[in-house]
Parts: C-alpha cells; structure tokens; sequence
C-alpha cells in the first residue's frame, strides 16, 4: 500500500466537557476514494472542520502530506481542496468568470490550470455561458473544478451529490475516479447517505458518537449472494461440493455466493443432471442493512 495522503492520529475534540470525537485514528490514501458514513451527530462534520483547520483538536495529530495542521497549518492546506454541500457560485457569471474569480484565492493558478481542470470535470463546452444555465450535475462539476484549482492532494467532499439523481450520480462519480486516479489525489466523501457512498467509493469508514465503528472495502464485482431451490437435493448438494463451491443448505433452500454471470452456467449445468429447478434469486445484503446492524439502527435518512 502507498503513503498515506492524509494521518489522523489518536484525535480527539472536547467541547465544555463533552467528547464529540473519541481517540480516532485514520489513514487515507492516494487514489482512494473513501466514504465517511454515519448518523447525524456522529461526528463527521466535526471530523472535518478539524481536518480543515476549522477547528482545534484537543489532543492528537493530523497531518496532511506529511505537514500538522496545527503546527504548520499554511503548509498543510496547500494540499487541501474543499468541495461544500452546495457550491456558491455567481449564477449571472459564465463557469469559466468563476472559475477566474476563485482562481486569484491561490498562488500561482494559471490560465492552462484553470483550461486542464474543465476539461477534467467535462464542462469544455459550456464553460462560458451562464452558471445559471448549468444543470445541477454541471454545477457540482464546476464546484468540483473550483476544488482542484490549486492542485491539491486531497479533496474533501461534504455531502456532495445532494439533489441529484442516481444517474447525476452516477455522472458525478466517473469524474471523481479519474481524478483519483489521475492525480493520485485521495478524496474523502461525507455523507449519511448510504446509497451515494456505495456508488461512489471505494471503502468506507463508520463513525459512531465520535468513533470509529468499521471500516471496509467496497467491491463492485462481488460475488452475490445466490439462494437456490433445486431438487433432487442430494444431486445439487454432489455437483456443488464437487465443483468447489462453497454452500450451506437450510430447509430445501441452497446458499451460495458466486457471480451474477456465472448463473446461466450453473443452471445449465443442473439442468444437464436432470435436476429440477424452482427459483433462484440473489439475496442482497446491503451495505444499509450492514450499517442498520452495526449501530445498531442510528437514525437514517
Ligand atoms: N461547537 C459545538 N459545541 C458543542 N457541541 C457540538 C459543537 N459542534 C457539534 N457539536 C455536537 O457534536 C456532535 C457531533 O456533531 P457533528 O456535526 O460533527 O455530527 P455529524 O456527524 O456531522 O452530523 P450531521 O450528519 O447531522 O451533520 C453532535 O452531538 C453535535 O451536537
């Protein structure tokens, strides 16, 4: 694994005696794009304002490639690029004015930057009509371009698809891998949103009354959780076990995991033993239930 972009170290803030965040500890690293879940309250835009200097930790250390935020705070928010829930723009300007505009907040930004980071968020074409034409997906675009202006190593995205739809999502989500990937930035997605963090990331942290509760990979071509219902039993239970698949069988029901594209083989393939089939549907845990689970029913949107 790289060096992590971004340490979180032992951190923790309390207010008048009240500890909103607890002895966390955190790494994130370049290309990654991590998911920072939890219920309201839990602490996660707390977390955030530390990160960003907002506010003071009470003991712990962040640093940020390498730079404390405390201690050698200009240093550390050279590489810090904040994208907030909805972005201001000047509606009446074209993207591109605004883009100037926020540009002079930075040292050294220049006209071939400002060209490199709309070409990156796809907005090339529109760039000079109106923000007040943009649709909601090209303003989040544009806010996004704004982000990456100084060129920074990490992105924190505060609930950032509020308002759109799956497929603005969706949209959102392939501008925000490539520059991951492109930049080895690391970007650091808060959202309560369960559905918006298992679209868009690639791991996912848990925080609960200022901890963290979990933390785990996000895989897109996982297996899926088959159940299937298939007799005679005993011929099924011989060609699983025979062609290494893992399963259990409860009343007549089998379950196994294995590849969405791999049903049609193992159909036909039962079928070819005379075995009679009656359903075979996927079993979805998703990472809602998982999270409903972990804490144990939070408040959820
Ligand atoms: N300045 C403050 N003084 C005292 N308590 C605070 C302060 N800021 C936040 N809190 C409390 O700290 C806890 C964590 O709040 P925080 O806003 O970080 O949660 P959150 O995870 O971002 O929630 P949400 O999804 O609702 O924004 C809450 O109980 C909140 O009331």
């Amino acid at each position: 694994m790289s060096k992590p972009i971004v340490q979180l170290k032992n951190i923790t803030k309390i207010i008048r005696g009240k500890t909103l965040i607890d002895n966390m500890s955190l790494e994130l690293f370049p290309g990654q794009i991590t998911g920072f879940l939890g219920p309201n309250g839990a602490g996660k835009t707390t977390t955030i304002r530390l990160m960003t200097g907002l506010m003071h930790l009470t003991s712990g250390t962040i640093t940020i490639e390498g730079a404390s935020i405390a201690d050698d705070y200009e240093k550390a928010i050279a590489n810090v690029g904040v994208i907030v829930e909805n972005p201001e723009m000047y509606k009446y300007m074209s993207g591109y004015k605004n883009l100037l505009h926020f540009s002079r907040m930075h040292n050294g930004v220049t006209k071939a930057r400002i060209d490199e980071v709309i070409n990156q968020v796809g907005l090339t074409k529109r760039i000079h009509e109106r923000v007040s034409t943009y649709s909601l997906g090209m303003r989040q675009r544009l806010g996004l371009a704004q982000a990456l202006l100084h060129d920074p190593k990490f992105l924190i995205l505060d609930e950032p698809t509020n308002g759109l739809d799956p497929a603005g999502i969706r949209e959102f989500r392939t501008y925000l891998r490539k520059i991951a990937q492109e930049n080895n930035v690391s970007i650091f997605v808060s959202s309560h949103l369960l559905s918006e963090i298992e679209l868009m990331c690639d791991r996912v942290v848990v925080i609960q009354n200022g901890k963290l509760i979990d933390e785990r990979m996000i895989q897109s071509d996982e297996k899926t959780r088959m159940q299937l219902k298939a007799e005679p039993s005993g011929v099924v239970e011989n060609y699983l076990s025979s062609n290494g698949y893992v399963f259990t069988l409860h009343e007549g029901v089998f379950l196994l995991d294995l590849k969405e594209e791999k049903v049609p083989v193992l159909i036909n393939e039962l079928v070819a033993q005379q075995v009679q089939i009656f359903a075979i549907s996927a079993v979805h845990e998703t990472l809602e239930e998982q999270f409903l689970q972990m804490t144990g029913g939070g408040q959820i949107v």
